[in-house]
């Protein structure tokens, strides 16, 4: 596996444009199985999740193609809904084909799908959901077998406002029978983005964005183009990168009303945030200062996608922080990595304590996952030394070559083959 060779001290600077969201992109990607034709979708990152995704759509017999940032899609070829197992295990936005194949073929069988290791993520609040559109499953070992002729529309509250459920039941809901309201629902933008898409294609959905949501159903859709949205998270990585290097970086292509929960724990750290259109400046010239309490919730509270980013900045604050995770029961693997490094900071059941430290100092880290290894990337450019973060492809599942866009900024990171063990120059 690649990993990423750090210098670590150095302020971050410059400019850069943010990618578009993976979490965006992949449900819109899955959904566009609803319509039978090529639909464009522009803006989509360069990203490992990305190439699962349409992996999974060739197997299903779609054409797909990603030229730069566009993936072309021809979906009028599909005629399986099955997704192998060896598929399916490779991330866990497999599970977003659920509903537009039942919704597409009246049939879906699938398996457990896979993913970073950051709890259990269990499944049920999908499945509950499509049983309440009609539709009958079966689950045999890691095997999930869903049938319904025709899904009817029906009023489906969750138990949890889950991101993915919300998304599967709003897309199965799209060409069923009658009227589907979705009480409890997750609110994050990226949902507001699906239903944007969905609309387009001629879809009938209001609510995104809200705790509720209503689906009319409609016949069928048409193909359309559709340009997918900021990256909020990648946004919100160098926004902490810049504060947590002392550095001054601005941002552009941005949403920064997605952000309000970390703008607001960036600024009572003592970060300078300023705001200008789709454009944001970031600059943290002195040290940060703690913040009391930071708790991961929902949507539009603080995201548990950021969490391990924020930690690495608290824990080179002047003064004790808390972090509550509350979606993931995993979410803490990146803290023994950065003890390692030097952090201060001690877990207890959902909670790190996390003791400021005035410097860390570099080491070889393993991305244990994801935003771990985001968070890693970011203690790297901070610290005194060097830095190695092994395991690279985990975050290779949501940042567009991490090196180059932290490269731009002034950073000194490189990324080493695994398999020659030389420097990979950027393309
Ligand atoms: C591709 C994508 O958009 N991924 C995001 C999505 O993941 P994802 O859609 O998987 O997250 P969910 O909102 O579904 O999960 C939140 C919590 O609910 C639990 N749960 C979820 C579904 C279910 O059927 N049963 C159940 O118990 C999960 O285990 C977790 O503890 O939202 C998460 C929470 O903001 C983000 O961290 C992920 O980056
Ligand atoms: C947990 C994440 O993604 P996924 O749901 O795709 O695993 C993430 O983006 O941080």
């Amino acid at each position: 596996m690649d990993k990423l060779v750090i210098e670590g001290g150095k302020p971050l600077s410059g400019t850069v444009a943010i990618q578009g969201a993976k979490n965006a992109a992949l449900p819109i990607l899955a959904a566009s199985m609803l319509v039978n034709g090529t639909v464009i979708i522009d803006h989509v990152p360069d990203l490992l999740d990305i190439d699962v995704m349409l992996d999974i759509l060739r197997d299903l017999g779609c054409r797909a193609e990603q030229i730069g940032p566009s993936v072309i899609l021809d979906t009028a070829s599909a005629d399986s809904c099955h997704i192998p197992e060896w598929l399916m295990g490779q991330m866990r936005s497999s599970i977003f084909l659920m509903g537009p194949l039942l919704a597409r073929f009246g049939r879906v069988e699938i398996y457990q799908p896979g993913g970073c290791a950051i709890g259990e993520r269990k499944i049920d609040i999908h499945l509950r959901g499509l049983q309440s559109l009609g539709a009958v499953i079966e689950e045999d070992g890691n095997r999930i077998v869903c049938r319904a002729a025709k899904l009817k529309g029906a009023d489906v509250h969750l138990d949890f406002p889950s991101v993915g459920a919300t998304e599967n039941i709003m897309m199965a809901a799209v060409l069923a029978e009658g009227i589907t309201t979705i009480s409890n629902a997750a609110r994050e933008p990226e949902i507001q983005d699906l239903q944007h898409f969905l609309n387009l294609m001629g879809a009938n959905i209001i609510g995104a964005g809200t705790d509720t949501i209503t689906v009319e159903g409609v016949r069928s859709l048409v193909p359309c183009r559709y340009r997918i949205i900021p990256d909020r998270i990648v946004t919100g990585t160098l926004m902490v990168a810049a504060a947590a290097t002392r550095g001054s970086i601005t941002l552009q292509n941005a949403n920064p009303s997605h952000l309000t929960s970390l703008i607001h724990v960036l600024r009572r750290a003592g970060v300078q945030v300023t705001v200008d259109g789709d454009i944001m400046k970031v600059g943290g010239a002195s040290r940060p200062k703690a913040v009391e309490r930071v708790v991961t919730s929902p949507y539009p509270a603080f995201p548990t996608d950021l969490q391990s980013q924020v930690m690495v900045l608290l824990a080179l604050a002047d003064g004790v922080s808390v972090m509550k995770e509350t979606i993931f029961e995993g979410r803490f693997k990146h803290v023994d990595e950065l003890t390692r490094m030097g952090a201060d900071i001690r877990v207890d059941l959902n909670s790190a304590v996390i003791r400021g430290v005035p410097r860390l100092y570099g080491a070889t880290v393993e991305a244990t996952d994801l935003r771990a290894g985001a968070a890693l990337v970011i203690a790297g450019l901070a610290a005194q030394g060097k830095t190695v973060v092994e395991q690279v492809h985990r975050i290779d599942r949501g940042y567009d070559r991490i090196e180059t866009m932290l490269g731009r900024l002034g950073a000194r990171i490189s990324r080493y083959s695994s398999v020659s063990n030389n420097r990979v120059v950027p393309g």
